[in-house]
């Protein structure tokens, strides 16, 4: 557990903290992959040898023909995997040497998740689903943060609502605001627009973008969309376990023509 406490960054409203520690996991990088390979039990190899770095503020696409190691990628780099070689490590903290709790604990407080099914309470309001990860950590709500972040993805009079009563994206957008809750080094995003018409979609990418553009959040995002992967600032491109191409700030129309090269190729 102090592998966990001692890299952690400030709380919460006090990014800039002043400890040796904190200047030093505000300075790493927001998840960074080093060597990671994954290699399940019947042999099959899920990664092979990826490096990659995904810097705080920026917002990352992830991918590449189904099998080709997205979803392993995002399980090692959020610690809800451990690589069978290969180092992850989340805000500075390197998640080898944590066992099991640890890496709960560190999810807890680093890591959001946002999934195509919204997987929100059905029988909790908006605002007890958006504030739940925080009350399973025991951690006391930043109030102000919450404020700012309910504004920002257009919830504020739907607080008392179930999410039943909410629109797709609408649920969506409070799946989101739960993933920011604890203010996470990183969310990540398994299709979250996989679920949602087209109009709707784009409004989540666009409060995606809002969020990594003026909160200064860090989203890495799996999908099969290139439009959606478009919105990103960096595409990264997988087959067979590998990481096969980087695109920086690509057209939907050069991610379908590396999509096509790389399942042919
Ligand atoms: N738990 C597991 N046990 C064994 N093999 C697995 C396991 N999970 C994934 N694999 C295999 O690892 C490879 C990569 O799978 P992964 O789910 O990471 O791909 P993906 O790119 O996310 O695919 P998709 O786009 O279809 O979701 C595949 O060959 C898959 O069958």
């Amino acid at each position: 557990m102090s592998g966990v406490a001692a890299g952690r960054p400030p709380a919460p409203g006090s990014r800039a903290g002043s400890t040796a520690g904190s200047l030093a996991a505000a300075a790493a990088p927001a998840v960074a992959l080093s060597n990671v390979s994954k290699v399940y039990a019947g042999g099959v190899r899920a990664l092979d040898d990826v490096t990659l770095t995904v810097e705080r503020g920026t917002f990352v696409a992830v991918m590449g023909p189904s099998g080709s190691g997205k979803s392993t990628l995002m399980h090692c780099a959020a610690g809800l995997d451990t690589p069978t070689s290969g180092r992850a490590a989340i805000g500075g903290i390197d998640m080898a040497p944590l066992d099991e709790t640890a890496r709960t604990e560190l999810r807890r407080t680093h890591v959001g998740f946002v999934f195509q099914s919204y997987n929100l309470v059905p029988s909790l309001t908006v605002m007890d689903n958006i504030t739940l990860p925080l009350r399973l950590a025991g951690a006391k709500p930043d109030m102000a943060w919450l404020q700012t972040l309910i504004e920002r993805v257009g919830l504020t009079d739907r607080l008392a609502h179930r999410p039943g009563e909410l629109s797709g994206g609408q649920q969506q957008r409070a799946a989101i605001a739960r993933a920011l809750a604890a203010r996470p080094e990183v969310v990540f995003g398994d299709e979250p627009t996989g679920a949602l018409d087209l109009r709707t979609g784009r409004e989540v990418l666009d409060l995606l973008r809002d969020l990594v553009d003026n909160l200064g959040q860090t989203v890495v995002m799996v999908t099969h969309d290139p439009a959606a992967a478009a919105r990103a600032d960096r595409v990264v491109v997988m087959a067979d376990g590998r990481v096969v191409d980087t695109l920086d700030s690509p057209t939907a129309a050069q991610l379908a023509h590396t999509l096509t090269t790389v399942e042919v190729g």
